[in-house]
């Protein structure tokens, strides 16, 4: 059995696990579950011993303490992590990758043995031995790294959010793979945000916020639990008490806490912000402030009206980022020799005159007549530079 008891992590001055005590027996999906940044991940690294932290607490698997063992020597005692990301070698064979997790000591003279009864449970993972892993589809990549990490045999496979970026179906396909390892009789503690697929697999189930458990519960009771609904299945109704079977080291409702569900794609801004962006630059562009009040991006502290209602309405880091928006748009529209500009990502004048002409294909270069390259000059003119119609060469102005 792995067990943790008052397990405390800090990086730094933060502290990221604040003596968390739980366990895992074989033969049980555990999962826990909490928003980001409650410090799921610092769990399972801890354990695995590659946490960059400073742990304290204990930790053990079949009584033999973890606390401060490299990696490897956590392998050896029968506890295998499968990171976020899944850490496949792409230009490797799936059957390389299955039988690099065949190398640690308790492993390797039964390799061929563990390989059999991976693929009876896998057998997909047999159809594809010889397929290049970077060719593989997400789920299938997933299941590649699930095999490998059992490969070494463990007792307890942890995973670190296996579904992230698959779809629905791959997921699904997924966590039914997961009960069959249970049936395998491996003891799987799970973090997942997909708590809705969780919960249908597991027996058990830890809400962690802020570093400390909040709740032991079974798996079909958290599932149930409007609160939890709530705060983990995008569910109404937070208003409930905890459920009467809770412990009491854990009777506590969960926070109405709002999971973000991390996604493999990025996000324009507009999605992020609910507004619409370019509106916004518009807006930030008829607000004509003097040239004096102008900053360099950085300097936020300028108050304007629009500033003052992002204060009120938007979180701290969209508030930052409207307000460098706010910034870069006044910037732009004000007129070249008023604006001390700041723009570091531009090539200095120096260097581009003597640029060499680019050897990509055309498509990739500059048009002719579009301006190749804007350079502010430490007088405060700006250096245009345009592509000489068919030539490589460029002509220079100033404004
Ligand atoms: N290497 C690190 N250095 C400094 N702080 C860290 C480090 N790793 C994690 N943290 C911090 O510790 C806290 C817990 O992080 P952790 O990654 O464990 O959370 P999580 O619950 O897994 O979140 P997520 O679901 O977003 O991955 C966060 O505040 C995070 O910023």
């Amino acid at each position: 059995m792995l067990e943790l008891h008052g397990l405390s992590v800090t990086y730094g001055k933060h502290r990221a696990l604040d003596g968390v005590s739980l366990y895992t027996k074989p033969g049980e999906i555990v999962v826990i579950l909490g928003a980001n940044g409650a410090g799921k991940s610092t769990v399972l690294k801890s354990i695995a011993g590659i946490c960059e932290g400073r742990v304290t607490g204990a930790m053990s698997m079949n009584g033999e303490g973890l606390l401060g063992l490299p990696p490897h020597k956590v392998v050896e005692r029968g506890v295998a992590l499968v990171p976020e990301g899944r850490g496949v070698f792409a230009d490797l064979s799936v059957r390389e990758n299955l039988m690099l997790g065949a190398n640690p000591e308790r492993a390797r003279e039964d390799a061929q043995a563990n390989y059999d009864r991976l693929i009876g449970l896998f057998p997909k993972l047999a159809e594809r031995a010889g397929q290049t892993v970077r060719t593989m589809s997400g789920g299938e990549q997933q299941m590649v790294a699930i095999g490998r990490a059992m490969m070494s045999n463990p007792t307890i496979l942890m995973l670190d959010e296996p579904s992230l970026g698959l779809s629905p179906l791959l997921s699904r396909e997924l966590f039914q793979n997961l009960k069959a390892v249970r049936e395998a009789g491996l003891g799987i503690l799970l973090v997942e945000q997909n708590a809705r697929l969780s919960l249908g697999i597991a027996d058990r189930g830890y809400l962690l916020e802020n570093g400390e458990i909040l709740r032991e519960e079974r798996a079909d009771v958290l599932r149930s639990d409007p609160a939890v609904q709530a705060a983990y299945l995008g569910g109404g109704g937070a208003k409930s008490t905890p459920a009467q079977t809770a412990k009491p080291a854990a009777s506590v409702t969960p926070p109405a806490v709002t999971v973000r569900q991390k996604t493999a794609t990025t996000q324009s801004a507009s999605q992020v912000s609910g507004l619409d962006i370019t509106a916004l630059v518009s807006r930030a562009a008829q607000q004509s402030l003097p040239a004096r009040d102008m900053r360099p991006t950085t300097a936020h502290t300028t108050t304007t009206p629009a500033r003052t209602r992002h204060d009120r309405a938007t979180p701290d880091p969209l508030r930052k980022l409207l307000a460098e928006m706010e910034d870069a748009a006044r910037a732009a529209h004000m007129p070249a020799t008023d604006t001390p500009l700041t723009m570091p990502a531009l090539r200095p004048a120096s260097r581009l005159s003597t640029m060499k002409p680019r050897t990509t294909p055309e498509d990739a270069r500059p048009a002719a007549n579009q301006p190749a390259q804007v350079a502010p000059t430490p007088g405060g003119k700006v250096e245009i530079y345009r592509r000489r119609p068919g030539s490589t060469q460029f002509d220079r102005t100033e404004r």
